[in-house]
């Protein structure tokens, strides 16, 4: 079975590969448009994003299923946080939506946040690695490396993979 992630960005083909490394199927990367700003600012536009990535990597490859995952931040009582999504899209048109990890962002990235960078640009300039979002990530970076961002999308494969094989179990209640 041919399945496609819609992205280049290593974080996240890794996660979908090593979670899926015991599944007879070839998995496809291809650079997608999320179709929602590059820094998406709620739950809704990081979930959209997800899934306009899942349909658009399914469609241009022609695999059977595309997995979309999308970084965002939203904003909640305790100040403004990460948000992850993702979504898996079957070519029949069914999709499975999960959510990731939320974890607080300090008020000096906050700040820069809202004044409209973005948070891979901020995350380079703070920690002078230009390829952060590539590797740990600031979930990375503010965790001490106990969580990285593949972990982080691996979680939400998981979740979404789980969520297509049930569909194709007969599930007795
Ligand atoms: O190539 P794509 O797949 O777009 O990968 P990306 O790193 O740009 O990831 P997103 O578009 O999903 O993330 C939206 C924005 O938030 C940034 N971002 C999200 N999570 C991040 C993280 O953990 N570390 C650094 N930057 C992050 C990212 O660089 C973008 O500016
Ligand atoms: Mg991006």
């Amino acid at each position: 079975m041919k399945v496609a992630v819609g992205t280049k960005n290593p974080a996240k083909v890794h996660a979908v590969k090593d979670t899926l490394i015991r599944e007879t199927i070839h998995i496809a990367s291809v650079d997608v448009p999320s179709n929602v700003a590059s820094q998406p600012f709620s739950d809704e536009e990081t979930m959209t994003g997800a899934l306009n990535r899942a349909k658009a990597a399914a469609e241009q490859t022609g695999a059977v299923l595309g997995f979309g995952l999308e970084g965002g931040v939203v904003r909640t009582v305790a100040g403004l946080m990460l948000c992850n999504w993702g979504a898996l899209y079957h070519e029949d048109g069914r999709h499975w939506i999960a959510g990731g990890a939320r974890l607080p962002l300090p008020d000096e990235v906050a700040k820069r946040l809202e004044q409209g960078e973005e948070l891979g640009i901020i995350m380079s300039s703070i920690t002078g690695d230009e390829a952060v979002r590539k590797k740990e990530g600031a979930i990375g970076i503010y965790t001490s490396g106990l969580v990285s961002r593949k972990e982080m999308f691996s979680q939400i494969v998981k979740l979404l993979y789980g969520q297509y094989l049930a569909s194709t179990t007969q599930l007795k209640h």
